[in-house]
């Protein structure tokens, strides 16, 4: 069991920096998703903890033992730490069984049951350990890539983006076998993904990067509820945003007198929730009457843009509502809105 600790860290390329001032703590035995817009020092992060880049400034401890900074350095080999790219990077000429028992150290690579062992430990049927990686599926491969970075048995596995090159299906079946395999090893991870629905689902703690730092981080529920701006409300799902007044931890806006939950700033604020605090009802029998501009459909659900024909903002008003019975563009519709809602300084 491994808790991670970042403090100060300051890391880049060149005479760039792409983490600035760092500070982020994974709990032992927690898996954390790290989540960010593209080039925003995700996988920096990563290679950080991981030992493959210095940084210039600041602190990463791994368990009890301080790995960089501090006059210390130990180099990634000797961490403890597994680690897994978004592309597996198998050994193309090595069998599975080979490519697994590679993780492991030296007198053990010839035992067989281990290798067995890790197969089952990621929902591989033992069959498979002969094959060659260009012989299984994309989802097979990335089970193989994690075996053999738990091998060792390490504390600590980062993920690169490991299910990005997956379809719908397998990454989701992939991601399912990860975090079982995860919890029955009691690992810590780190997990980077560009995928929002990942990190809230298979995540303990998500961390959003952004602007040389971590905007914020916290529970996925936490992440999502009280985002602590609009960029990271809009970053972590779909958000309404609309103008308000705040007074004693409420806000008045077109929809309304609502609760606020977290800080809430004074005076003239921008007001955040998400679609799916909006539900319709019968024109006349809601808080107010909306009319149905655009419908998009998703089976599951679907997204009805609404225009209030009394309302300031005039575009941007979405309701996410079941899919089974979704209304039509033109008819009309009454709306509740339910609280909290989020309050943030007018931009
Ligand atoms: N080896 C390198 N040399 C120089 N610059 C680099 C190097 N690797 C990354 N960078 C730059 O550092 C910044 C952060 O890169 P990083 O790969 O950490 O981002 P990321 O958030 O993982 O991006 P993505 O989501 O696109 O994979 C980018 O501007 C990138 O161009």
């Amino acid at each position: 069991m491994t808790e991670v600790r970042l403090r100060g860290v300051t890391a880049g390329y060149g005479r760039e920096a792409v983490l600035d001032d760092v500070d982020l703590v994974v709990r032992e035995g927690t898996t954390t998703a790290v989540l960010g817009g593209s080039g925003s020092g995700k996988t920096t992060l990563l290679r950080v903890v991981a030992g493959f880049l210095r940084p210039r400034s600041g602190e990463v401890v791994v368990g009890d033992r301080t790995v960089a900074g501090d006059g210390a350095w130990v180099p990634p080999e000797r961490r403890g730490v597994g680690y897994v790219r978004q592309e597996g990077g198998l050994f193309p000429h090595l069998s599975v069984a080979g490519n697994i028992a590679f993780g492991l150290p030296w007198p053990r690579r010839r035992h067989r049951d281990r290798v067995l062992e890790l197969l089952d430990l990621v929902g591989l049927p033992s069959d498979l350990a002969d094959r060659r990686p260009d012989q299984l599926s994309g989802g097979q491969q990335q089970r193989v890539a994690l075996a053999r970075a738990l091998a060792p048995r390490p504390g600590l596995v980062l993920l690169d983006e490991p299910f990005s090159s997956l379809d719908t299906a397998l990454r989701a079946a992939t991601r399912d076998a990860t975090a079982r395999a995860l919890r029955a090893t009691g690992a810590t991870a780190v997990l980077v993904t560009h995928d929002q629905s990942e990190a809230l689902s298979f995540a303990d703690q998500v961390a959003i990067v952004g602007g040389g730092g971590i905007r914020q981080a916290g529970p996925p529920r936490v992440l999502y509820g009280e985002p602590v701006d609009a960029e990271v409300a809009e970053f972590l799902g779909d958000a309404v945003l609309v103008p308000g007044v705040s007074s004693d931890g409420r806000v008045l806006c077109e929809f309304g007198a609502l609760p606020a939950r977290g800080y809430v700033p004074r005076g003239d604020v921008e007001v955040m929730l998400r679609p799916e605090q909006i539900t319709l009802t019968a024109a006349g029998a809601g808080q107010l009457d909306a009319v149905v501009l655009r419908v998009a459909y998703f089976g599951h659900d679907a997204v009805v843009e609404l225009d209030l024909p009394d309302a300031a903002s005039k575009h941007g008003i979405r309701a996410r509502v079941v899919g089974h019975q979704p209304p039509e563009p033109g008819d009309k519709v009454g709306l509740v809105v339910v609280g909290p809602v989020r309050a943030f300084p007018q931009r």
